[in-house]
């Protein structure tokens, strides 16, 4: 078992201000847990607090029951691969994963020699064993991380950013690697990223950073179908859903900024509030300019479809569509905007006021 408590983590360092607050999850274990937010939001902080190479302000850290506040690094059965992938440049692969055994002191040679040729056997990597870290390629050099990890036997595995320095095609192959590895190995993974399409192929659950807090931790389906906030919406998908303003008519019937009217499935508690709206959820067609909301400012081609960025008649708000490839929009057309009834509601503070599918069905 390598389960991981967090109970209200805080991090402050020099300035006033709090970089974490109140931190709370539980990490089961054998879980792929992916910790993600933008740039600066603290997920370093965070991992570095768990793998205790920082201290942290407040809160308790426990691994399983033990709790493991003031334990060093090395007590706390974990092992950590970095962005940087921190490989000494003068030692052979081989020697690279047999370096944090050797410094153990308790391993026998032939121990040692066992794990780091089982570890290179599982990334791949025996035909390299007496290369330099030069020597090989991004994906290479990532791999002998991951083979020191496998090395450590350690339960628990934390990644920052793994994979952010490998080119695109690279980046998704070592996913499929590290999904297969994590599973294979029945690790505790806790892995940080800014990638949102990492978060969402490879977690068991997420847990969204913004502002200093938890914004909501949930499987990736959860967090894409039921985004606790109006953030959490525009964090996952892409292009990004479409946030515009509306207001009640009556009933369930909505205006939605000013530009065309529709009917929902709830009522709305509220007089004001705002509509997410998926680009796969917007509709459009064209239309002279007397019947037109939006014009068309650019098209991407991606292949299969296209996505269409339209901006709205009122408050300056661009709109993205996915619509098939073969249609026939063109840049500067004019046209009407509509969307099916697949929307997500938001206060005016962001909180999400959409009730949940099932109870819509009655509703
Ligand atoms: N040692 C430090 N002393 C003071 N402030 C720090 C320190 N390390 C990080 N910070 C600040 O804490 C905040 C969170 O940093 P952190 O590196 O955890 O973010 P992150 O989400 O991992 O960002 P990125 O994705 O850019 O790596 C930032 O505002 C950063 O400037």
């Amino acid at each position: 078992m390598s389960t991981v408590f967090l109970t209200n983590v805080c991090k402050q360092y020099d300035s006033e201000k709090n970089v974490l607050n109140n931190v709370t999850a539980e990490i089961q274990s054998g879980e792929f847990f992916v910790i993600v937010g933008s740039s600066g939001c603290g997920k370093s902080t965070l991992l570095r607090m768990i793998a205790g190479l920082i201290s942290i302000t407040d809160g308790e850290i426990k691994i399983d029951d033990k709790v493991v506040n003031d334990l060093q690094p090395k007590d706390r059965n974990l092992t950590m691969v970095f962005q940087s992938y921190a490989l000494f440049p003068f030692l052979s692969v081989w020697d690279n994963v047999a370096f944090g055994l050797k410094a153990r002191k308790n391993l026998s040679q032939s121990e040692i020699a066992s794990r780091v040729d089982n570890a290179l056997k599982m990334v791949d990597l025996e035909g390299l064993k007496d290369r330099k870290p030069r020597e090989l390629s991004g994906g290479q050099r990532q791999r002998v991380a991951l083979a020191r990890a496998v090395a450590s036997d350690a339960k628990i595995c934390l990644m920052d950013e793994p994979l952010s320095n490998l080119d695109a095609q690279l980046r998704i192959k070592m996913r499929q690697e590290i999904y297969a590895l994590q599973r294979k190995l029945g690790l505790t993974l806790i892995y940080v990223t800014h990638d949102q399409v990492e978060a969402m192929t490879m977690a068991d659950h997420i847990m969204v950073l913004h502002d200093s807090h938890v914004q909501q931790i949930g499987t990736p389906a959860e967090i894409y179908k039921k985004p606790a906030n109006e953030f959490v919406a525009s964090f996952f998908g892409v292009p990004p859903i479409n946030i515009l303003p509306a207001v009640k008519i009556s009933g369930k019937k909505i205006n939605v900024n000013n530009d065309f009217q529709m009917q929902i499935k709830q009522q709305v508690p509220v007089d004001n509030f705002k509509v997410g709206i998926r680009p796969n959820e917007v509709m459009i067609e064209a239309a002279d300019e007397l019947e037109a909301n939006a014009s068309i400012r650019t098209i991407e081609f991606l292949g299969d479809e296209k996505i269409v960025y339209a901006q709205m008649n009122n408050n300056n708000i661009e709109v993205a569509a996915i619509v098939p490839s073969d249609s026939q929009f063109k840049a500067f057309d004019t046209i009407k905007v509509s969307a099916g009834d697949n929307v997500l509601l938001f206060d005016n503070d962001g909180i999400n006021i959409t009730k949940n599918a099932e109870e819509l069905v009655n509703a």
